[in-house]
C-alpha cells in the first residue's frame, strides 16, 4: 500500500490535488469496480474515527444512538409523496432472494425515514414518550446520476449520521432545528473547518420538509460543499406514517418531527480546505498521529538515543497523546516527508544533541521550530497543539473570508462566483433565481444567512429591482 513518492499537484489544481492526496495520504482507494463507491485506507479510516467520535460524544448529549435496518420494503418506501418524487431516481432496489424474485421489492435506503417512522408509529402513543431524539451512523445508497467523487457524491455513503427526532408542538422541533444547527457549528469548529449556515431555497428543500436550512464551507477552487442539513419535516411524514401521540388533554396528536444529516463530506472539507501542497494538515482532534517522533541516529550513540526516544514515547503515550515513534533505517528527512503527507501535527527530533542538552526539538506540520526542555514537554506539547488549532482555524477563517464578495449587479456575481461565494440581494421569486443562473452559471444557494463574513442586509433584487434580502450565489458540488 506504499503510495509513491514525489511532489503533490499543487492546489491550484484543486481537482488534481484532491484526487493525488487521496491516495498519497491513503485515504481512499477509488479502484474499487463499481462507480461511486470507495475503499477506505485504515489511515483515512482513522481520521473519520476520531471525527466521528466527536460528532457522537456532541450527539449523544441528549439523543440516543440505535440501528434501523438497510432494506425499507416498498410499500413503506412509496408511502411519502414529496418524499419519493425526491428519491425515486435514486433508489436501488433489492428484487432478488437467492433464485427467487421477491414478492416485495426492498429499497436500499437513501436516508432512513421511510424505515424509521413505521416504527416510531408503533413506539410512540404519549405525550410522555417525546421528545424523542435517536440517530444512527450507518450506510445509505443512492444512485447518483452527476459526476460521482470520492468522500464527496458517493453512491454509497458510508458515514451517513442522521438523526430523526420527534416533538410534541412545531415550535420545540423548531427549537430542535436551532439545537441542530448549534451542535453542527461545534462539530465543525473541532475539525477547524468554518462554514455559513443559510436556509435553502424552497425548490431545493429536502423531499417532505417544510424547510432546509444548510451549512455549507467554501472549497479552494471557490465552490461549495454542503457539509451538513437540517430539516424541520413538520407533521407531513407523522400525517403519512400515523405518528401520533395522545395529548396531556386527552386527545390524539399527529407528532412534529425534525431530521438532520452528516456525511463524510466532512471529511473532504476537513481535507481540502486545511491541506497543502506537502499533504495532510490535521486539526489536533482528528489527528491519527498528533505527535510523530524522530529519532536522529549517530554512529556510536545509536542506543542511547532509541532508548531516550522510547522513553519520551512512553512518556507522551500515558499523557494521552496520539504518539508514534519512527525507528525505521530511513533518512530522518524521507521521514518528515511521510509524515507530513499524513498530517502528522507536530514532529518530535531527538539526537545525541538534545539528550546532552535535556532538550527536544518541536517542529509543526506549518514548519514552526520550537527547543523545549525536556522536563516539561507534555505541557509544551500540549500547548505547541492548542496554538496549531487556532492557527490553522485562523488561516481557513481568513481564505474563507477573501473568498466571499458581496456584489450589487449580475455581472459582478458573475465574476466573484469564479472564486467563491457572491452575496446579492434577491427578492425570493423563483424566476430571479432563474435569471441569476442564466446569467451567472450558478445557483443560489441559500438565505437567511447566519455567517460573521455576511451581513444580513435588505436592497434591491439583482434581477428584478424589488425589495430583496442577501442571498448566495454560488458554484457548488
Ligand atoms: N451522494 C452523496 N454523497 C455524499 N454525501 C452526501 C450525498 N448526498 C447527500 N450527502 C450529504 O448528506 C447530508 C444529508 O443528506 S440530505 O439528503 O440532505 N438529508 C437527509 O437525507 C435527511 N434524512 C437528514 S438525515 C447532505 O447535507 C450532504 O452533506
Ligand atoms: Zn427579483
Amino acid at each position: 500500500m506504499e503510495a509513491e513518492t514525489g511532489a503533490l499537484p499543487t492546489k491550484d489544481d484543486f481537482s488534481g490535488w484532491y484526487n493525488e492526496i487521496l491516495w498519497r495520504a491513503e485515504i481512499m482507494d477509488v479502484r474499487y469496480p463499481v462507480k461511486g463507491l470507495y475503499v477506505w485506507f485504515p489511515h483515512g479510516f482513522a481520521i473519520r474515527k476520531r471525527a466521528y467520535q466527536i460528532l457522537r460524544d456532541l450527539m449523544d448529549r441528549d439523543h440516543q444512538e440505535t440501528m434501523f435496518p438497510l432494506l425499507v420494503p416498498e410499500n413503506e418506501f412509496m408511502k411519502e409523496a414529496a418524499h419519493i418524487k425526491g428519491f425515486e431516481n435514486e433508489v436501488y432496489w433489492v428484487t432478488h432472494g437467492g433464485k427467487n424474485e421477491l414478492d416485495v421489492p426492498l429499497a436500499l435506503r437513501p436516508t432512513s425515514e421511510t424505515a424509521i417512522y413505521p416504527m416510531y408509529a408503533l413506539w410512540i402513543r404519549s405525550h410522555a414518550d417525546l421528545p424523542l431524539k435517536l440517530y444512527q451512523i450507518v450506510n445509505t445508497f443512492r444512485y447518483e446520476t452527476k459526476h460521482t467523487r470520492p468522500l464527496i457524491r458517493l453512491r454509497e455513503i458510508t458515514s451517513f449520521k442522521e438523526a430523526h427526532t420527534v416533538h410534541v408542538t412545531w415550535d420545540e422541533a423548531e427549537r430542535q432545528v436551532e439545537e441542530a444547527i448549534e451542535l453542527y457549528r461545534t462539530f465543525y469548529r473541532r475539525l477547524c473547518v468554518p462554514v455559513i449556515v443559510s436556509r435553502r431555497p424552497e425548490w431545493d428543500k429536502f423531499p417532505g420538509a417544510d424547510y432546509t436550512i444548510a451549512v455549507d464551507t467554501i472549497m479552494p477552487d471557490g465552490k461549495t460543499l454542503q457539509i451538513g442539513t437540517v430539516h424541520l419535516l413538520g407533521d407531513h411524514f407523522s400525517k403519512t406514517y400515523n405518528i401520533t401521540f395522545e395529548g396531556a388533554d386527552g386527545e390524539q396528536h399527529y407528532a412534529y418531527q425534525t431530521c438532520y444529516g452528516i456525511s463524510e463530506r466532512s471529511i473532504a472539507a476537513l481535507i481540502s480546505v486545511h491541506g497543502d501542497d506537502k499533504g495532510l494538515v490535521l486539526p489536533p482532534d482528528v489527528a491519527p498521529v498528533e505527535v510523530v517522533i524522530v529519532p536522529i541516529i549517530v554512529g556510536k550513540r545509536r542506543d542511547e538515543v532509541l532508548s531516550a526516544a522510547a522513553a519520551l514515547e512512553d512518556d507522551l503515550r500515558a499523557a494521552g497523546f496520539a504518539v508514534k515513534m519512527d525507528a525505521r533505517d530511513l533518512r530522518p528527512g524521507a521521514k518528515y516527508y511521510y509524515w507530513e503527507m499524513r498530517g502528522a501535527v507536530l514532529r518530535v527530533e531527538i539526537g545525541p544533541r538534545d539528550i546532552d542538552a535535556n532538550t527536544v526539538v518541536i517542529v509543526t506540520r506549518s514548519g514552526e521550530k520550537h527547543t523545549i526542555d525536556r522536563r516539561g514537554v507534555v505541557e509544551g506539547i500540549g500547548s505547541i497543539l492548542a496554538q496549531f488549532r487556532e492557527e490553522i482555524y485562523g488561516r481557513a477563517e481568513r481564505s474563507m473570508a477573501d473568498q466571499i464578495r458581496i456584489v450589487g449587479t449580475v455581472a459582478d456575481a458573475a465574476e466573484a462566483v469564479k472564486t467563491g461565494v457572491a452575496v446579492v440581494h434577491w427578492c425570493g421569486s423563483k424566476e430571479c433565481a432563474d435569471a441569476v443562473e442564466e446569467a451567472v452559471d450558478a445557483s443560489i444557494l441559500g438565505s437567511d444567512i447566519r455567517s460573521e463574513h455576511i451581513p444580513d442586509s435588505t436592497g434591491p433584487c439583482i434581477v428584478c429591482g424589488g425589495s430583496g434580502k442577501s442571498a448566495m450565489v454560488a458554484r457548488t458540488y
